[in-house]
């Protein structure tokens, strides 16, 4: 998937590589435990090649083929709450994300929408056509912004604060609408969320902390990457802090009631519905779940209505047998509701871990046939604190690292 050219030098250290098993991902995870503390809060914000401040771990995190918890686990493990407390923070963000999105589902809707709204517009403006096709592909002729494109496009991860840099770019340099970012990543992202890649796009537009944008500034891209790309000509190229400007939207709507949780079956025979939002299902196993089959349920192309890039589909597909095969289920893996639904007519009961707002509870919702939805004592303890900023949600942390030990059915 990586390819060496001027912006990929080969001296580089190599890009991290996912391999679509929870093994790998838990390989990662221990290797990148002892970084979780100091090194983590201090070196975070370096987007360098390999990507050695961070952990890399958001592909598996996406698809919980490794869970919130367990992360956290570990890392509480090696260090105190307090030393690995930057850390922890972003794992936070992730459930603050999840659950702001699940508490006000419109929100994906409009997106939706707004995204339809912008591929109308590049069917009928040739310059915003091309100026989106440049940006896609990386010729745009800002160095860095193209450069991360095609990082993005080869391997199929971008650092955080590259993400951000791009997002600003793309919207209020480019003047690109802010969709079709949202959208370039979603098809390229391997940890592409309906939840955290919509909201991040809002919150840079100035949309999610209304009024509050992020502007990209050259001496800070400069700073961060090693001085990989050229601060002054750079300078020279992007809209300064002081020209842009938030866009405008409607309020949020109101934040929904949170979901149930719901007991297991007691008797009858139980199929195990696992999906691409939780492959793991520990605390289900924990609650005594005795499941006779497992399958599972993918929607990696309904990202977008545009094509989905192969390593996206490829990983989610072969995460997703991974998991089925480590519960000895022999159901199948698909993105077929259908082929779901006539494997489901061998139970009494389908159980499935509470799958949140975005395409694949909107395909799962498509399988005629009730379900038993039991949601993880991590997100119950989360998401009732999503309803305004993050900061709010932050000072629960204590009560939501109480919840690892349930969460994981340790
Ligand atoms: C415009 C934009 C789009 C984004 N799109 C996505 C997306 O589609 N999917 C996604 O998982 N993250 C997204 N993020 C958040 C963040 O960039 C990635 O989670 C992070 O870069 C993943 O790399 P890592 O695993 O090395 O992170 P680490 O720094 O090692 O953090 C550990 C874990 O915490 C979570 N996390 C860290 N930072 C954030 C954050 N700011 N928001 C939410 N969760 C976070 C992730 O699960 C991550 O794996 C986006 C951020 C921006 C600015």
């Amino acid at each position: 998937m990586t390819r060496q050219t001027d912006l990929f030098p080969a001296d580089a250290a190599p890009a991290p590589t996912f391999t679509p098993t929870r093994e790998a991902g838990l390989d990662r995870l221990r290797r990148f435990v002892p970084q979780a503390g100091r090194a983590y809060a201090d070196m975070r914000n370096h987007d360098l090649p390999g990507h050695p401040h961070v952990s890399t771990l958001s592909p598996w995190l996406r698809h919980r083929a490794l869970t919130e918890a367990e992360v956290c686990a570990a890392v509480t493990e090696r260090f105190s709450p307090a030393t690995a407390e930057k850390f922890l923070q972003e794992v936070l963000w992730r459930s603050y994300f999840k659950g702001w999105l699940e508490r006000r589902p419109g929100v994906w809707t409009e997106y939706q929408q707004g995204l339809k709204a912008a591929r109308n517009r590049i069917a009928t403006e040739g310059g915003l056509r091309s100026g989106w096709e440049d940006a896609c592909a990386g010729r745009t002729g800002i160095e860095p912004f193209d450069h991360w494109a095609q990082e993005l496009a080869a391997t199929g991860y971008l650092h955080n604060h590259a993400r951000m840099w791009f997002a600003s770019i793309w919207m209020h340099t480019l003047r690109l609408p802010w969709e079709l970012g949202a959208d370039f990543f979603l098809r390229h992202l391997l940890d592409g969320d309906p939840a955290s890649n919509t909201l991040s796009w809002r919150w840079v537009a100035g949309l999610h902390t209304r009024g509050k944008t992020y502007a990209a500034r050259a001496s800070n891209i400069a700073k961060y990457t090693g001085d990989r790309f050229d601060g002054w000509t750079l300078g020279h190229k992007l809209r300064s802090a002081g020209e842009v400007e938030a866009l405008d939207g409607p309020a949020h709507p109101a934040p929904r009631d949170m979901p149930g949780d719901q007991a297991l079956p007691t008797g009858g025979r139980i199929g195990l519905l696992l999906h691409e939002d939780d492959l793991h299902p520990d605390y289900l196993l924990a609650r005594g779940l005795e499941a006779a089959d497992c399958a599972a349920l993918i929607a990696p192309t309904d990202r977008s209505p545009l094509a989905v890039a192969r390593h996206v589909t490829d990983f989610t597909f072969a995460l997703a047998q991974d998991a089925v095969t480590r519960q000895g289920g022999t159901g199948p893996v698909t993105d077929d509701p259908d082929q779901i639904a006539a494997w489901a007519e061998g139970f009494d009961h389908i159980v499935t871990p509470y799958a949140p707002t975005g395409p694949l509870a909107t395909k799962l919702a498509r399988i005629d046939r009730p379900m038993i939805r039991p949601l993880r004592d991590w997100d119950a303890a989360a998401w009732p604190h999503t309803t305004g900023g993050f900061f709010k949600l932050k000072t629960k942390m204590a009560d939501i690292l109480a919840t690892v030990p349930q969460d994981m059915g340790a």
